[in-house]
């Protein structure tokens, strides 16, 4: 049980046990003060292991795990709870998804990215698998191992169901040290986090060509800029993509290599290739499956997104980083402010 609804109490659970749905365990527990979470592993020896010994070893080994924290390999077991936070990464969420019962439940898409095959984002996703639930985007600034250690941070809850699907969720969620924000724009916070993961591999790039940190910071605002060409066409707010899930989440992946995105695009710009900077890699950075949708998108769509178009054209090899970052630096001279509509 965790939280609060009117009387009665919210149960909920997590499904995907990686790095991002064990630490929202975490923070689930933490804000249940002694309610139980559920958290599903698609690895049956990961979820006996996770119970018997406190540790996520597999995609979160530098963590003590919550004593609320249950993990289970049964998806039958999350089927009857009120709240389930969907952490699995975006190229598997429609198949997890489909594999629960479809009823009337708060889904929390958490994860960030747009499907590869199909260029939908996860709330067209959702929609399709279960249609019964009411969905909900969780984005910000979060890197697990942080949010895991319970230091403090903020992120947007956008709620398709507005206030009255916050007021359920909110206390389930929040704590001293992971306050959510409210918003009801679902388009804008899933565009925030699936674009910041393609710019990140972008700054990576900048990073591993050694190209300085006036580059980077000049990256991270012509890139916020595509973020919000796009989402303005898919129906996103700018005040969305200026908040935690956009500008936020941006910064902090675009300059770290705690992020797997930004470090996949430093080995890049080192001249590693990416099958060689991905093989091997049992964690995920949605960057390398969200770039080449991206990029097609926006040319189908007519938006100009050279960095987009970039990340992708290195992602498949086709040229060296340095012959690709010389291309996008020899593009016409243009103004800095789209014109007014
Ligand atoms: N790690 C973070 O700091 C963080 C923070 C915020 C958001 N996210 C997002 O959360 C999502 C999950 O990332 P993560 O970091 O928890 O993952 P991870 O890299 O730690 O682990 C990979 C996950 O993929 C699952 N997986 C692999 N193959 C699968 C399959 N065929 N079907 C279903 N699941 C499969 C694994 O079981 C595991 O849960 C991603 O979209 C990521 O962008 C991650
Ligand atoms: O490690 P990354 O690049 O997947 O980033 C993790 C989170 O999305 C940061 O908010």
């Amino acid at each position: 049980m965790n939280g609060t609804s009117g009387a009665r109490p919210v149960r909920v659970g997590v499904v995907g046990a990686g790095a991002w749905g064990t630490a929202l365990a975490q923070a689930l527990a933490r804000a249940s003060k002694g309610g139980e979470v559920l958290l599903w592993a698609r690895e049956a020896a990961l979820a006996e292991r996770i119970n018997q010994t406190r540790v996520n070893d597999l995609y979160l080994p530098g963590a003590t795990i919550e004593p609320g924290v249950r993990a289970t390999s049964d998806l039958a077991q999350l089927g009857e709870l009120d709240a389930l936070l969907a952490v699995v990464p975006a190229q598997f969420l429609a198949s997890v998804i489909a594999d629960l019962p479809d009823r009337p439940r708060d889904l929390v898409l958490c994860a960030k990215g747009i499907e590869a095959t199909s260029g939908r984002l996860m709330a067209d996703v959702a929609r399709e698998a279960a249609p019964a639930s009411r969905l909900a985007v969780l984005s910000g600034p979060t890197f697990a191992h942080e949010v895991a250690a319970g230091l403090p941070t903020a992120v947007t809850l956008a709620c398709s169901g507005g206030r009255e699907q916050w007021d359920r969720l909110a206390p389930t969620i929040a704590s001293p040290a992971f306050r959510p924000y409210y918003s009801d724009d679902v388009i804008g916070a899933e565009i925030g986090g699936a674009i910041k993961n393609v710019l990140a591999i972008a700054c990576g790039v900048v990073e591993g060509l050694g190209l300085g940190q006036n580059a980077r910071a000049a990256l991270i605002a012509r890139g916020y800029a595509e973020m919000l060409r796009f989402g303005l066409a898919r129906g996103g707010r700018a005040e969305t993509l200026s908040g935690l899930c956009g500008l936020g989440d941006l910064v902090l992946t675009c300059s770290s290599t705690s992020s797997r995105n930004f470090s996949l695009g430093l080995a890049l710009g080192q001249g590693m290739s990416a099958a060689q900077a991905l093989s091997g890699k049992s964690s995920v950075a949605e960057g390398a499956a969200t770039a080449p949708i991206l990029a097609d998108l926006a040319r189908r769509e007519g938006l100009d997104m050279p960095i987009a178009q970039a990340v992708a054209r290195l992602l498949e090899g086709s040229a060296p980083a340095r012959d690709v970052v010389s291309d996008i630096l020899s593009r016409p001279l243009r103004a800095e402010q789209e014109p007014a509509a």
